[in-house]
């Protein structure tokens, strides 16, 4: 069971942004998608989502093109959680993660008892449980990010794409997502998640693809892949490889 992208050319109206690239994400397993800034990530995924169309090439959810799939079928399959997002809204946090129970009923359809406990099981889950009653517009954007993660979750979606998830989150935050993103995975969905820090991608993917100039450059298994030679390469800077008895970590050099 995959969400995968086939040869696929991507872009906007009067520009492609990447070429050629072909990469799944798989159920039960977490894909990191690394670049440096600009190189076609966001653009990438977006196109994965159906959000934008394919300037050639393919995108197909378990084995079915995406394009003849309904929105509403896309919708129970996959959630996104988008890089920024700023709340326009005094939606609750509580009403924000209702919404992602919409795709499960009709747009006007009453939310049930199971949607509420669903909904308060992903606050709860991802520790914001005391921001249910808050207007979204008046909390941080760390804690804003969170609320985004649990609406994504309560889509109970098969598979989850983030794009920068712990761009605005404190360390210990950045943990809490990081292992919510491992648990979906051993819950059996298949997650992509963006990042720019590459010992992330290490320490909680099983797959890493590195994305330069719209093009895929190396894509396998995490330990195969990154070494501090492919990101010098990726990001054209110097990497410090620091190797402990049980770990290694990239720092910028
Ligand atoms: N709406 C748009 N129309 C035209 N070009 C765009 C649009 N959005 C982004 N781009 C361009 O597409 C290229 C890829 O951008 P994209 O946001 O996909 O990169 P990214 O790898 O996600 O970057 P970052 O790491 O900085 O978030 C960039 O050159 C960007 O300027």
């Amino acid at each position: 069971m995959s969400l995968a992208a086939e040869k696929l050319s991507f872009g906007y109206s009067a520009r492609v942004v990447g070429r050629d690239v072909t990469l799944s994400i798989e159920s039960g397993q977490v894909l990191a998608l690394l670049g440096p800034n600009g190189g076609g990530k966001t653009t990438l995924l977006k196109t994965m989502l159906g959000l934008l169309p394919p300037k050639s090439g393919s995108v197909s959810l378990d084995g079915t093109p995406l394009d003849t799939i309904s929105i509403g079928e896309r919708a129970r399959s996959i959630a996104y959680v988008p890089q920024v997002h700023h709340a326009a809204f005094a939606f609750t946090a509580m009403q924000v993660v209702m919404m992602g129970r919409t795709a499960h009923g009709g747009l006007f359809a009453r939310p049930t008892n199971h949607d509420r406990d669903v909904a308060a099981a992903m606050l709860e889950r991802l520790g914001i449980a005391h921001l249910a009653d808050h207007p979204t517009n008046m909390i941080s954007g760390g804690e804003r990010q969170l609320v985004l993660i649990a609406r994504a979750l309560a889509q109970e979606p098969r598979y989850v794409v983030l794009d920068e998830p712990t761009a605005s989150l404190d360390f210990g935050n950045q943990g809490k997502v990081m292992r919510q993103i491992r648990l979906l995975a051993e819950s059996g969905l298949g997650v992509l998640f963006t990042t720019h820090d590459p010992n992330q991608a290490l320490r909680h993917a099983d797959k890493v693809a590195l994305l330069r100039d719209g093009h895929v450059t190396a894509m396998g298994d995490v330990s195969a892949v990154l070494s501090g030679e492919t990101l010098e390469q990726l990001y054209g800077a110097s990497v410090e490889t620091v190797t402990g008895p049980d770990a290694v970590a990239f720092l910028p050099g």
